[in-house]
């Protein structure tokens, strides 16, 4: 196949931030996506479906009008039940986002004690409203490698017992650990994978020199779980679809002593993706990955206009930063020449 089209995909897991920086990454991801499920970790966070409204308008404004913010609220202990089941009501915010305190960036403000949230995630099951996870733990004596399956035993499988009618989103999985525990749960839990996971694992963070624009969270892991998110990815199990999870962070915060987590991957995704399924034997399974199965889990409708893709035998050019007003911003580096471009969006 040496060409491709696919309804319009759509991205379950977006960083926008805001300000200078917004107005300098969004077009990146307007430009082939027509919706995006926006992340609420500002600082500070989006915590009321005020705040999520008039954020909501400040992204419309510089991404245009062919672009639909599906906006989040950061769920803290302080949430307010009532609160979110308005903002879901009156079209303002789809989901709810869970941080366990202190698991990534600008996550201070998240959960330590999950039986304070209890209340909002019975109010959210009732309300159909779906749960993003930030799957990991934060425990110190917890390796941060393993910090994802962690999760999965010590929160996500109890939260989900306890309130069994929640819907819930594992985010940007890591490990074969997950992708098991998905397949083996009902329909009711779907996860996100991002294209940085599909290509890299813990080898090109850290062999040859510590590349600080492969740092994200979760950390890639080890070459076999990779090669589980793409068998994942791949298998048109309805359950797994695109979240790019593209968080742009200027260079200056990523080529730091303490670099920031982070890969921007909005850019040059959709070349990525095409790459990775054809490498897999799979294009015809993208369109379920990157167009339809989201939409599904979110229950809303595919999109109707197409995006279309041809392999060219020229790499396909594009920018190796961004620059915002911010500051420069690298784009992901897949570290293969890519060679199917987007030729009709
Ligand atoms: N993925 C990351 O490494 N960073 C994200 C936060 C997140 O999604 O965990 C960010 O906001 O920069
Ligand atoms: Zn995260
Ligand atoms: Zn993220």
């Amino acid at each position: 196949m040496t060409q491709i089209t696919l309804p319009r995909p759509d991205d379950w897991h977006l960083h926008l931030r805001d300000g200078a920086m917004l107005e300098g990454i969004a077009p990146e991801s307007a430009r082939h996506f027509a919706r995006a499920i926006i992340m609420p970790n500002l600082v500070p966070p989006i915590v009321t479906g005020a705040q999520a409204a008039a954020y909501r308008e400040r992204i419309i404004t510089v991404a245009g009008d062919s672009f639909t913010p599906l906006m989040t609220l950061y769920l803290t202990e302080d949430t307010d039940p009532a609160d979110v089941v308005a903002a879901h009501r009156d079209g303002i915010i789809t989901a709810v986002k869970l941080y366990p305190a202190g698991a990534t960036t600008n996550s201070a403000s998240g959960v330590t004690n999950f039986d304070k949230v209890r209340p909002v995630l019975d109010a959210m099951a009732e309300a159909g409203i779906p749960l993003c996870c930030h799957g990991e733990v934060t425990d110190h004596d917890i390796d941060i490698f393993d910090r994802e399956a962690v999760f999965i035993d010590r929160v996500l499988d109890p939260i989900r017992r306890a309130t069994p009618g929640l819907r819930v989103v594992m985010e940007h999985i890591t490990t074969a650990d997950a992708v098991a525990y998905v397949q083996s749960q009902p329909e009711n839990l779907g996860a996100t994978i991002t294209t940085h996971h599909l290509v890299i694992n813990r080898n090109h963070i850290l062999v040859g020199g510590i590349k600080p624009h492969y740092y994200c969270l979760p950390v890639a892991k080890r070459e076999s779980h990779r090669l589980a998110l793409v068998q994942a990815a791949t298998s048109g199990d309805a359950r797994f679809f695109l979240g790019t999870d593209s968080a742009p962070h200027t260079d200056d915060a990523k080529e730091n002593a303490c670099g920031c987590a982070g890969c921007f991957t909005a850019t040059n995704t959709l070349s990525i993706l095409a790459h990775v399924f054809d490498a897999a034997g799979a294009l015809d399974k993208l369109e379920g990955f990157a167009s339809r199965n989201g939409p599904a889990f979110y229950r809303l409708p595919v999109n109707a206009d197409t995006i279309k893709l041809e392999k060219t035998d020229a790499p396909v050019p594009y920018p190796a930063k961004i620059d915002t007003g911010a500051g420069p911003v690298t784009v992901f580096d897949p570290g293969f020449p890519l060679h199917w471009a987007v030729t009709q969006a």
